[in-house]
């Protein structure tokens, strides 16, 4: 039986529709997406609310993933495809390695879990307790913060401890506002399905969950490896000031130069303002107002 590369569809998490890159191997389909240039695989597990990785290929007996609980499989799938395109055809940068590396997921992690992740290898996503979240995969920008978490473990390295991780956090909400322009907010497609209007995190105000927005009130914790999405609201309301005022294209440039020449595993926040200040100067030149843009975004949450 020949094996193909195959179009099928199906409805993601907010029940939208939906087409999928998927596979076919002796009359099942798989979650196995082959389109991508230079051999960049993207493929969909899902752990069968279990805890091993990466557990099962997801499948489907006729490619109409319409299932509810395949619902999470097929965003997971669909959402890493589009962060793949917009790190290729933004940035020129063929997978989270840079070198097509296969792009892995896995649904339907634990039981009732509240949490994604990027654990070195692979993403992760919980379906959520139906209260707090629903499943995870649910959100772009949930999905473009965690697969950024992999490109900054494989550029800058920021350590994920206090201020540098601080900053890891923040480059991940950023790149998810990057894939999900339509807000300032983090996972609001997937947090409180209950309540409508709130998020998990939020770019222009930070406070509003609970997150310092200048240096005066950064948070000195061990918790939460130093407080890192605590802290991240700082260079997130930097970020915040800097999109609005150069917009989402220049920005972009100016955080991924940041981010894969610049920053190192200890950079503090001085240390990421002079990163995309001097991106800044390499790119639009030192003189320019989107340099003097940055040098106020920054200054305006008190990091020199
Ligand atoms: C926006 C995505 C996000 O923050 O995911 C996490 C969640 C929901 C819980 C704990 C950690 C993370 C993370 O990826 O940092
Ligand atoms: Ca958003
Ligand atoms: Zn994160």
């Amino acid at each position: 039986v020949t094996d193909a590369a195959t179009t099928g569809s199906g409805y993601g998490v907010l029940d939208d529709y939906k087409t999928l890159n998927t596979y076919s191997s002796n009359g099942t389909y798989y979650l196995y997406d082959v389109t991508k240039p230079m051999n960049g695989v993207i493929e969909t597990f899902t752990a069968r609310n279990g805890s091993s990785l990466p557990g099962y290929y997801s499948t489907d007996s006729n490619n109409s993933w319409t299932a509810y609980s395949q619902a999470a499989d097929v965003d997971a799938h669909a959402y890493a495809g589009k962060v793949y395109d917009y790190y290729k055809n933004t940035h020129n940068r063929n997978s989270f390695d840079n070198n097509g590396a296969t792009i892995r997921s896995t649904v339907h992690y634990g039981s009732n879990y509240n949490n994604a992740f990027w654990n070195g290898s692979q993403m992760v996503y919980g379906d959520g307790d139906g209260s707090t979240f629903t499943s995870l995969s649910g959100a772009l920008d949930v999905v473009a913060h965690e697969l950024t978490h992999a490109v900054t473990e494989r550029t800058a390295g920021l350590q994920y401890q206090y201020q540098s991780g601080a900053l890891n956090e923040s480059f991940s909400d950023v790149f998810g506002y990057f894939l999900d322009p339509g807000d300032y907010l983090m996972g609001e497609d997937v947090y409180t399905p209950g309540i409508s209007g709130d998020a998990l995190r939020s770019l222009s105000n930070p406070s509003k969950y609970g997150q310092p927005e200048h240096m005066n009130n950064y948070v000195n914790t061990s918790s939460d490896n130093g407080g890192v999405h605590t802290n991240s609201g700082i260079p997130n309301k930097a970020a915040y000031n800097t999109i609005s005022s150069i917009g989402k294209a220049k920005a972009e440039k100016i955080y991924y130069r940041a981010l894969t020449v610049y920053l190192t595993p200890t950079s503090n926040f001085s240390y990421a303002r002079a990163a995309l200040l001097q991106s800044a100067a390499d790119l639009y030149g030192s003189g320019s107002s989107t340099y003097n843009s940055v040098k106020a975004a920054w200054d305006a949450v008190g990091v020199y």
